[in-house]
């Protein structure tokens, strides 16, 4: 038994009618972390979307973290989502409260009621990401870097099977990029299994992984070159 925790089997993904990547075939295992690199339109975006239910995938097999997605019902998705963690650009964090508000605002709509196992939760996953002595700051009182890393901390709630990391660093200059990515690094040496979307070729050499790379409608593993 394989441990994967994400495989696509001739996949094909569209948006619309038109077709954007044909016959995929990738594995994730459990505790890896892989890149997603591809040039502008390539189809790093659409192939995410699919992962984490929001585009529906039409045709071949897909398994991630025990979810068919060739049988996914919209019903299924809020489900899927809490054993996913997904960290997007522009972290999507909820200005109008403080950060522990923003988490706990994800807790609650996840189903958690005790308050004092919320508050917990709260500062164990900021504590991963440096940011427990700022849970009372609102998101436009901190750095885009800090930012992202409340998105990071807010990903890890529901303790993930799989992170998507959509270009996590596309808004960071590149100083804060590394200390994300030494965030996302730390996390993924914790055990958990991390799929980022990036264009970042220099922080690809600083930290060298295994890389997808979507290209001319497919996805291929890529070797990386020692320099
Ligand atoms: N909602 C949509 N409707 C129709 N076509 C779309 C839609 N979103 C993206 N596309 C098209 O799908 C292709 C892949 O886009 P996608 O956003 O997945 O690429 P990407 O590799 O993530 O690019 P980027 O690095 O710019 O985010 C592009 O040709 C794009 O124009």
């Amino acid at each position: 038994m394989s441990n994967a925790v994400l495989h696509l089997t001739n996949a094909t993904i569209f948006q619309k009618e038109n077709l954007i990547l044909d016959d995929v075939t990738v594995s994730i295992e459990k505790g890896e972390f892989v890149y997603l690199i591809g040039k502008t339109g390539a189809g790093k975006s659409s192939f995410m979307k699919t992962l984490y239910g929001d585009l529906p995938l039409q045709k071949g097999e897909g398994n991630i973290v025990g979810f068919d997605l060739a049988k996914l019902k919209e019903k299924d998705i809020p489900f899927l989502r809490r054993k996913l963690g997904v960290v997007f650009q522009d972290f999507k964090l909820l200005n109008d409260r403080t950060v522990q508000d923003n988490l706990r605002f994800v807790l609650k709509a996840t189903g958690w009621k005790d308050k004092k196992e919320m508050e917990l939760k709260i500062d164990e996953v900021l504590q991963k990401v440096g940011m427990k002595t700022k849970s009372f700051k609102y998101p436009y009182q901190l750095s885009g870097g800090e930012q992202q890393r409340v998105a990071i901390a807010r990903a890890l709630l529901n303790d993930p099977e799989l992170i998507l990391a959509d270009e996590p660093t596309g808004n960071l200059d590149p100083q804060t990029s590394v200390e994300v990515m030494q965030v996302l690094k730390e996390i993924n040496a914790n055990g958990n299994t991390i799929l980022m979307a990036t264009h970042d070729y220099a922080l690809i050499l600083k930290y060298p992984s295994k890389t997808l790379k979507c290209d001319e409608n497919q996805i291929f593993e890529v070797v990386q070159k020692t320099v």
